[in-house]
């Protein structure tokens, strides 16, 4: 494959000609009466025509034929995508799967969109308030089937095995450890090489922005840079009546057929794009002096609700680092949160759990829900010599936090089957070790 380029920045106003059609953008205007090379424009829109400036998102694509060039939607089976909340009773428990299991292709062939699986959410797409958490687990390249989604933007985190998207801006190549935001309507279809898995937050209604950074200054965590933007790129290729574009509107699957492919854009420009970035370039902030700071600190994207810091999902991970505190115990602490915290593992080993939590399986804490290291862990960090020393080597865990208390589906807790019954054995082992005759010397004055 060859190398893909991009363009380098968050929330930029770009522009971007596919090399073959050189000044396939009209100069001066978005709307000539007739576009270079006879194209076609038509723009996306990412926010109300009416928004600030500062969440205004919009896209003009100058494509071959326009999206509308297509057959009637008719509803499609949606296997395990779901927007229904209410399909089990509500459990407050900690909840914890193994790795969900990637179907064989020599059993089954599914791709990226019949590989989606809710595992839980909240909130109600028809009023764009609310959040899913998808799992998908597939085999084989989507070929010429593409999807889009009308109800949110999709965060989506390989897990194992590479994705080659086609967008509509062009391509991109992403690997497990980078992410890639695909946002509200654009098309999309992907590619992939190996038995492949990953974990999708679809957020309703917001986009994702890149935390404020406050008293860090300006620089630092995710630097907009970082953030990748596929350059134009298309195709002339007629399908006769075998495209097929796949829509999940207010949480149902439709599709529709079309005889060219979708990815036609010869050129485009705006701010409403889909974008990558690779967790490695997160440049950590933590403490160096005592204690342990709230995960936020490792924020890479938020999508706010309208309360002022509370986001309806944040993005945040658990990057290799060094851990210095002094007279700290330096891993996660006990807590409960109002917040929901799913919890997934790309590769190697979470720093709270000494086993148990996988890659490739994940963990929900709801509302308040009590949680934090297991047994060992606990041991092991409270004896453990705070020398300096390198946290989370060769690991990447990360967290989808929302305010919205979520809902585990069926599928999450019953038919995945990966469901770990045995979880809150973890922390049995804790007990007392309450000393109330003499003080431990090590605690603060
Ligand atoms: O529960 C977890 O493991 C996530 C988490 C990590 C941390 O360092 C502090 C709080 C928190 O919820
Ligand atoms: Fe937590």
């Amino acid at each position: 494959m060859a190398t893909l380029k991009y363009i380098s920045g968050f929330g930029n106003e770009c522009a971007s000609e596919d090399p073959r059609c050189p000044n396939a953008l009209p100069e001066g205007q978005n709307n000539p009466q007739v576009c270079p090379y006879n194209l076609y424009a038509e723009q996306l829109s990412g926010s109300a025509f009416t928004c600030p400036r500062s969440t205004n998102k919009r896209s003009w694509l100058y494509r071959i034929l326009p999206s509308v060039s297509h057959k009637p939607f008719e509803s499609i089976d949606e296997g395990h995508v779901t927007h229904n909340w209410d399909e089990v009773d509500p459990d407050p428990n900690q909840l914890r799967w193994k790795p969900f299991e990637i179907p064989k292709a020599s059993q089954k062939k599914v791709d990226f969109v019949n590989g989606l699986h809710t595992l839980c959410g909240a909130g109600d797409i028809r009023s764009n308030n609310g959040l899913a958490i998808h799992i998908f687990l597939c085999n084989t390249s989507m070929g010429d089937r593409c999807f889009y989604n009308s109800d949110g933007d999709f965060l989506i985190v390989p897990q194992k095995g590479k994705l080659l998207i086609y967008t509509e801006f062009g391509k991109m190549l992403l690997q497990p450890n980078e992410i890639c935001v695909i946002q509200r309507g654009m098309r999309f279809s992907i590619d992939v090489f190996e038995e492949t898995r990953g974990y999708i937050l679809e957020v309703y209604g917001v986009h994702f922005e890149l935390p404020d950074l406050g008293p860090i200054g300006a620089n630092g965590l995710a630097n907009p840079r970082d953030f990748l933007i596929p350059v134009a790129w298309y195709e002339d290729r007629r399908v006769p009546g075998g495209y097929t574009v796949i829509n999940k509107y207010q949480g149902k699957l439709f599709a529709a057929k079309q005889d060219t492919s979708p990815f036609n854009v010869v050129a485009w420009h705006g701010n409403y794009t889909p974008y990558k970035y690779n967790l490695e370039n997160f440049m950590v902030i933590n403490a160096v002096a005592f204690d342990h700071a709230d995960p936020s600190i490792f924020t890479v994207l938020t999508a706010k609700s309208l309360r002022p810091g509370v986001a309806i999902a944040d993005f945040v991970i658990f990057p290799p680092r060094w851990g210095v505190a002094d007279k700290t115990f330096r891993p996660p602490y006990y807590h409960r949160n109002c917040m929901s915290e799913f919890m997934g593992l790309i590769k190697g080993h979470y720093e709270a759990k000494e086993g148990g939590f996988l890659p490739g399986g994940g963990s929900l804490h709801s509302t308040m829900t009590p949680h934090g290291p297991d047994a060992d862990c606990f041991d092991k960090a409270s004896k453990a010599k705070l020398v300096p020393e390198r946290i989370a080597d060769g690991t990447m865990a990360f967290m989808f936090e929302s305010s919205l208390s979520m809902a585990v589906t069926k599928w999450g807790l019953k038919t995945s089957n990966s469901l770990d019954e045995n979880y809150y054995k973890c922390w049995e082992p804790l007990k007392s070790h309450f000393t109330p005759n003499s003080r431990n010397p090590a605690g603060p004055n």
